[in-house]
């Protein structure tokens, strides 16, 4: 792309049989391109030969832009300026050197803490980073002190954000569309590391043969990191992509990793952290849903004691189209909880039968149908222990809820940013919608509850570090059952909000509106399944007053 146009020359491109146009400094020959553009081509005729870069920005965004360049840019104007050598980053505020650790000052007789020889390195907030937007990103993204994440973050923040905006943002929605996400794409999330990041524990490298993450050392890597994967996969905008990445993955294969014999583990997990197998959790049946302990799938041991034979239902099972192994919850004793057990079952068993589901949301996920018959599964591929699958289920349970969390946290900024960017472009009544107080008040009543949800996922996620796993299932299944609810609750009311700032361009699909509108339509796949609202906050407070006892609690 290195022919140089003047104004002049593109000027001569201004016919239908021969037309360019300027977007941004660069050329672009839209003669072929004018009969498929979804725009219409006289409103391109109408801006051959000039700089139409306020027309493009008026009806597109930057993905189209992305999309498109590659196949129809034939050049630049001589007056565009040449690109710095690296991109400017503001200077945090104010510059390191200039910056004073406070020392509390202690009165004589008093003791005051003091701050170790760290203190003012970590004190130190990262550079700013991103659009800027606020409330966009999160605060320390945005020169916020903060005391949970530092370079190693920041750095892995920039690797992940680099490949969702030149990767995948520009195919979402076509994605989304066609229900499915290249295999390329999951494949990808194995070759970088990223599937093993994701298993709520430390980076396992036994199981990677030694490769980890290019941006962090697996010693550093923690649940912040495994935060930062799926809040960066989120900011495309689309539940479908991100549960078809690691919706099944994310809450199948940890109870593999952490409760499956050794040698099963060896067996199959490297495969899967390749993203060359696929894995999905099969709890939910058709009559069986939040209320785990009564489902009906049952498994009974064959006479020679080998296998367990399996059949039943399973129902809304995430990525099951796709998946070679299911984490499958099944019923090996009586009733109630104390009867399920969790088994490994693998497509090659045969009797193991998928179809897709056609939902309201999260399209490109997969969501499936699975009937296993007569499926004769080895007793090695027992998860857990016999009949002690609930407490497998229930660890998992605040996995996947964090999981559910964090994405609908950054649906509720996505909706909030796509808002901040179009109210500053759309004008109303002789002015922009950000200049209308009406559209201002939706736009706080979005950040704060973001900002309210998001601190109390970073405190959780602390928790979930500093805790041994049992430890946090006891004493965080309520706080993380609430915060659930307050994350559902927070995404559903960006989502309305964002789509009536929008008005009809959320209504439509694709285009401008194309993340607001699809996300609205995911918002029940996040309040629905993982425990329901409802059961959330009943959870919440009866699991909070369960504990609290325990501690001591006077009332
Ligand atoms: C590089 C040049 C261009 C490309 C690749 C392009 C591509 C597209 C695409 C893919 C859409 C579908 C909507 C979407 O997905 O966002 C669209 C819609 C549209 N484009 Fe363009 N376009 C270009 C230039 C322009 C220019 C210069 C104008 C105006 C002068 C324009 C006006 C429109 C309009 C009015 C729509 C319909 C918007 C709506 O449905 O609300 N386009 N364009």
């Amino acid at each position: 792309m290195s022919k140089t146009f003047t104004k002049d020359e593109v000027a001569g491109h201004k016919k239908a049989d021969d037309l360019y146009i300027v977007v941004e400094g660069d050329v672009y020959d839209l003669t072929k391109f004018q009969d498929e553009h979804p725009g219409g081509k006289k409103i391109l005729q109408r801006v051959a030969g000039k700089d139409a870069t306020q027309q493009f920005w008026k009806y597109h965004n930057e993905a189209i832009l992305k999309k498109f360049k590659a196949k129809l840019q034939v050049g630049s104007l001589d007056t565009k300026p040449k690109p710095a050598a690296a991109p400017p980053t503001p200077p945090a505020t104010p510059p390191a050197a200039e910056k004073q650790t406070v020392k509390p000052a202690a009165t004589p007789g008093a003791v005051a803490p003091s701050p170790g020889p760290d203190a003012s390195e970590e004190a130190e907030a990262l550079d700013p980073y991103g659009d800027l937007v606020p409330y966009a990103d999160p605060s320390w993204y945005q020169s916020y002190h903060s005391p949970y994440f530092d370079q190693s973050h920041a750095d892995l923040r920039a690797e992940v954000r680099q490949w969702i905006e030149d990767d995948i943002m520009p195919n979402v929605t076509e994605w989304d569309e066609a229900k499915a996400v290249p295999d390329s794409v999951y494949k990808t999330m194995g070759e970088r590391g990223y599937l093993a990041g994701l298993l709520g524990m430390k980076y396992p490298t036994h199981l990677t043969g030694g490769k980890h993450v290019a941006a962090v050392p697996p010693e550093k890597w923690d649940f912040f990191h495994e935060l930062l994967i799926t809040d960066e996969l989120s900011r495309a905008g689309s539940g479908g992509l991100v549960w078809n990445l690691i919706g099944g993955f994310g809450i199948g294969c940890p109870p593999l990793v952490k409760h499956g014999k050794k040698s099963l583990v060896k067996k199959i997990v490297p495969e899967i952290l390749k993203g060359e197998k696929r894995i999905c959790l099969a709890i939910t049946e058709p009559d069986a849903g939040s209320d785990v302990a009564n489902l009906t799938c049952e498994a009974k041991l064959s006479e020679d004691g080998k296998h367990y034979i399996v059949n039943g239902e399973k129902k809304w099972i995430t990525n099951g189209v796709w998946c070679d192994y299911f984490t499958t919850a099944v019923r090996t004793g009586g009733e109630g909880m104390n009867g399920v057990s969790v088994l490994l079952i693998s497509r090659d068993m045969g009797g193991v039968s998928t179809r897709r589901m056609d939902c309201q949301g999260v399209w490109s996920s997969g969501t499936t149908y699975i009937t296993f018959e007569d499926v004769k599964v080895p007793v090695e591929n027992l998860i857990g222990k016999e009949n002690q699958g609930f407490k497998v289920i229930m660890t998992n349970f605040n996995h996947e809820r964090i999981g559910i969390i964090i994405q609908c946290v950054r649906f509720s900024r996505v909706c909030f940013e796509e808002s901040v960017k179009y109210a500053h472009k759309r004008r109303t009544f002789g002015k922009r919608l950000v200049d209308h107080a009406v559209i201002r008040l939706k736009l706080a009543h979005m950040a704060r509850q973001i900002e309210a949800s998001y601190n109390w996922l970073e405190n959780l996620v602390f928790q979930c570090e500093r805790m041994h796993e049992t430890e946090a299932m006891l004493k965080l299944g309520g706080a993380i059952a609430g915060l659930k609810a307050q994350a559902t609750t927070t995404f559903e009311f960006c989502a309305r909000e964002a789509s009536q700032i929008f008005g009809g361009l959320s209504y439509s699909r694709g285009g401008q509106g194309a993340k607001v509108e699809r996300l609205y339509r995911d918002v029940r796949a996040y309040a629905i399944p993982g425990g329901s609202e409802e059961i959330m906050l009943d959870l919440s407070i009866r699991q909070a007053l369960r504990v609290h006892k325990a501690l001591g609690m006077k009332l």
